[in-house]
């Protein structure tokens, strides 16, 4: 069998253009556009890209960008004086602090200092425990795109078999809770997790966040089974070269000779995370405006 490859940057782009629709409806009753701000301390190359990236496809959308690159010697004070003025400043709807934090930073305190109302990654205390709670709130990014692949690919998704490899605050935990509000029998697998293989072998979801290069191996997998694979990770790089591969948690070609359909890296959940990052954005400035939205149009 050769699996599908669900093209997580054409889901996005289709994403993007009903978000840019909504977005100028949104303009037309708010008299502002919506506004997404991103805080990136220190000077990791890679975020950096990412913080471009996202600016420009907010602008795209029709959305203002606020963009803040604050040094990585930056304060914890400093810091959550920038949230407290972001908080307060009527023309962002939606807060996404960049992580990793530099290691002296407070990371949870940060987080939790985000208005709920602007939290566009669902991380705070109150957006994650609405999620827990089954009660609509903001939900992070990656988790919820790959859901839509998920549901767009599977359909009713009540039943299935999923495990979710990785248990961070950012993806793994979500992801599970999204998986069980939607009636699946959800396995949540990590470092300390006894024979993985036949855990990930029981799975017709298999959702790979752990961020080790290639480590879920073709034979691990379910026969027909859907595997999305959250990881982006960049292999030293070959000789002659300056850049490294770009490659999941999952040995790609190996499960894709197994899977029924599989996500790539890149151009799979990477994609979806900004796009849903717009869409979350355009939701919180519907609130914040007290303005009506369809949520199916998103
Ligand atoms: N609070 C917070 N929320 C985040 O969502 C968050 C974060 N912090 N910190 C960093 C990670 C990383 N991240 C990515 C988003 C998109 C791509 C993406 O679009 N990747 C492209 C490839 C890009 C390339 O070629 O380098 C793809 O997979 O096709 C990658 C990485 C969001 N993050």
């Amino acid at each position: 069998m050769t699996a599908s490859v669900i093209d997580g940057k054409a889901f996005a782009a289709g994403l993007r253009a009903r978000v840019a629709d909504q977005a100028a409806r949104f303009e037309q009753a708010a008299g502002r556009k919506a506004g997404l701000a991103v805080v990136l301390v220190g000077e990791d190359p890679a975020s950096q890209v990412y913080v471009a990236s996202k600016a420009k496809q907010t602008a795209e959308c029709g959305m203002a960008s606020f963009e803040h690159r604050l040094p990585e010697d930056t304060t914890q004070a400093d810091l959550l004086a920038l949230v407290d003025a972001l908080n307060a400043n009527p023309a962002v709807d939606g807060i996404l602090v960049q992580l990793p934090l530099p290691r002296h930073l407070d990371e949870q305190q940060v987080v939790a200092r985000i208005d709920p109302d602007k939290d566009v990654d669902g991380l705070t205390p109150l957006s994650s425990g609405r999620l827990a709670l089954g009660q609509p709130g903001l939900v992070p990014c990656t988790p919820l795109g790959s859901l839509m692949l998920l549901k767009d690919r599977l359909g009713d998704l009540s039943g299935l078999d999923a495990v979710v490899i990785g248990r961070s605050i950012l993806v793994g935990k979500p992801m599970a809770q999204l998986l069980l509000a939607e009636n699946c029998t959800v396995t949540v697998a990590h470092s300390r997790t006894r024979d993985l293989a036949e855990v990930v072998r029981r799975a017709d979801i298999v959702v790979a966040a752990v961020g080790r290069p290639e480590m879920i191996k073709g034979s691990w997998i379910k026969p027909g089974a859907t595997v999305i694979d959250v990881g982006i990770n960049r292999l030293p790089p070959e000789e002659g070269k300056t850049k490294g591969r770009l490659v999941g948690d999952v040995a790609y070609a190996e499960a894709a000779e197994v899977a029924g359909a599989i996500t790539p890296v890149p151009g799979g959940v990477g994609p979806m995370t900004i796009a849903v990052l717009l869409r979350n954005a355009l939701v919180a400035a519907h609130r914040n405006a007290g303005v009506a939205l369809d949520d199916k149009a998103l």
